[in-house]
């Protein structure tokens, strides 16, 4: 099966965590091989949360992907120092990052120095994200090879949360936020239009506690944060369990598919 959705979404689901799992590494490795075929370079955005054990269990051990070129940013990271137990750069080091070969000049964190000054932090990511992307005026926005999310439980992803004002931030590659309902409270996140340009989306959500917001985020229309990713003309994917895919009832769930 293609993974070039034919659909504008593709879902995929595992039996389990641990298919899940391998499912990603499947995904991503293959998306790896393509964009460093196509241009030299693997770039990548990873979430917080779950994401990062669930993407790395298998990846880590995959010696066939070219971790050497790979480019990483954060989905969103939360204002804390490197080293704090919150912070989702820490997480992806310990899942991914200590066990693979990412030069580390190729990470791109939250600068440390700016953790308590959010709006700095977010200027200072964007001039991060110019580096690898073209400079801030020569190109409207990032595209990235794949961008990996994950999903709350009032519908957010990255750290963009229902009702917030930054849901009509359509021009900042990245934004700041200080009144997060998901503590820590400050955080930086990529916008909207950054999610929607890049070449692949995937969500990925695991377990029961997600059953009810994928039956609302997939079976119907709505505008919650999760819903507002519509890459312009990349894919979108979601990685789930079955668990989390229970109560998924509409025409969408009849695509179910294993990878
Ligand atoms: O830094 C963060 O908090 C995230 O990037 C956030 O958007 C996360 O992906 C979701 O809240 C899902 O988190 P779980 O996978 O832990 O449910």
């Amino acid at each position: 099966m293609p993974l070039h959705a034919a659909t504008p979404t593709q879902i995929y689901t595992f039996p389990d965590v641990a298919a899940l799992s391998q499912g990603l590494d499947t995904y991503v490795a293959k998306l790896s091989k393509e964009a460093i075929e196509r241009h030299g370079k693997f770039t990548v955005a990873i979430s917080g949360g779950s994401l990062p054990k669930q993407l790395s269990a298998v990846l880590k051990h995959n010696t066939s992907v070219d971790f050497s070129k790979w480019i990483v940013y954060f989905a969103d990271e939360r204002c804390v120092p490197l080293d704090h137990e919150d912070s989702n750069y820490l997480l992806s080091k310990k899942e991914l990052f200590d066990h693979v070969n990412i030069p580390e000049e190729n990470i791109h964190t939250i600068d440390p120095d700016l953790v308590n000054d959010p709006e700095e932090a977010a200027e200072d990511y964007i001039s991060q994200l110019a580096k690898t992307f073209a400079t801030k005026d020569s190109v409207r926005f990032p595209v990235f090879d794949l961008i990996l999310l994950g999903v709350g439980p009032d519908g957010h992803t990255c750290s963009l949360f229902p009702g917030h004002p930054l849901l009509e931030d359509h021009t900042n590659w990245c934004a700041h936020i200080t009144d997060s309902p998901k503590p820590p409270s400050s955080r930086i996140t990529l916008t909207f239009p950054v999610l929607n340009h890049a070449h692949h989306v995937a969500f990925v959500a695991a377990g029961a506690g997600k059953q009810d917001m994928l039956h609302l985020l997939l079976d119907g229309p709505g505008h919650l944060p999760a819903q507002m990713v519509k890459p312009v003309t990349g894919t979108l994917s979601w990685f789930v369990d079955d668990a989390a895919a229970a109560k998924i009832t509409s025409a969408t769930h009849k695509g179910l598919e294993r990878l």
